[in-house]
């Protein structure tokens, strides 16, 4: 199997629109070469451009999600399509990753549980989700975090307990912390034995620089591809990388650690 991370560049130099159109048929470009394309949080506005989220905001239904799943129709693709700010109708705003088979249909969706910004910023404007999400596809169970989720290992140990054998995590991950964002996907990636495909964003926003570093790690630790991306900054980059799904039954199996988990 062969999953692609677009490691998108999200600045204001380009408007949404703009981007939505750029990425669709970025999508489009990965038929034939990928199985999964992933690309990162909130791409769409910006994961710390909050002036932009309350008018910017959009319905499953909305502009990003028609243009998504079109787009992973005419690529014949499975797409995490990172997330959206979400306008629930009838509630408030939330962080929702979306996940769309090749038929286009909408297969799951996320809202992000762990808020980034104590007091401020995300963890003020926007609500919590309350639901883990872990679904059956062609690469294993997989289970779905967002960004600051990577920092609670708790989440992806109950995903564990619900079947997960591989993470795909959209981020906004700043530069200046890309260091603890390398270490802790490989941490999930160990920890729970399952491959972990982490996709960050890249450029500046909000004044924000994005550490990039995009990376797909075996459930041994072993990085399988990693993208551009530094304490300084990063460019956009399309990751493409071969993986095995049948890797996770065979480390569990190898190396049963999880058999030894104590409960208390
Ligand atoms: N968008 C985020 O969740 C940012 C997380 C972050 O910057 C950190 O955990 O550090």
């Amino acid at each position: 199997m062969r999953a692609s991370l677009v490691q998108i560049d999200v600045n204001e130099i380009e408007s949404a629109d703009e981007r939505r159109v750029r990425i669709a048929e970025l999508v489009r470009a990965q038929r034939g070469v990928a199985d999964l394309v992933v690309l990162p949080e909130l791409w769409t506005l910006g994961g710390f451009a909050y002036e932009a989220w309350a008018d910017g905001a959009e319905t499953l239904e909305g502009p990003t999600a028609e243009a998504m799943s079109a787009a992973a129709r005419d690529a014949g693709v499975w797409l995490h399509a990172g997330s959206i700010v979400e306008r629930d109708p009838e509630g408030p705003l939330c962080n929702t990753s979306l996940l769309f088979a090749p038929d286009g249909e909408l297969h799951a969706w996320y809202r992000k549980i762990h808020r980034f910004g104590f007091d401020s910023g995300e963890a003020a404007m926007m609500a919590a989700g309350e639901e883990l999400c872990v679904v059956d596809t062609p690469f294993g169970r997989m289970g779905l975090a967002t960004c600051y989720d990577l920092r609670f290992p708790e989440l992806f140990r109950a995903m564990l307990d619900q079947g997960a054998e591989l993470f795909v995590v959209p981020a906004a991950w700043p530069a200046r912390r890309v260091g603890h964002w390398s270490l802790l996907a490989r941490a999930r990636a160990v920890e729970e034995q399952a491959l972990v495909l982490a996709c960050n964003t890249a450029g500046t926003h909000a004044g924000v620089p994005q550490g990039g570093r995009s990376v797909v790690v075996d459930p041994w630790g072993t990085v399988l591809g990693e993208a551009n991306g530094d304490e300084s900054g990063s460019a956009e980059e399309v990751l493409t990388v071969s993986f095995d799904p049948e890797v996770v039954a065979r480390t569990r199996a190898e190396f049963p650690v999880l058999r030894d988990r104590q409960k208390w």
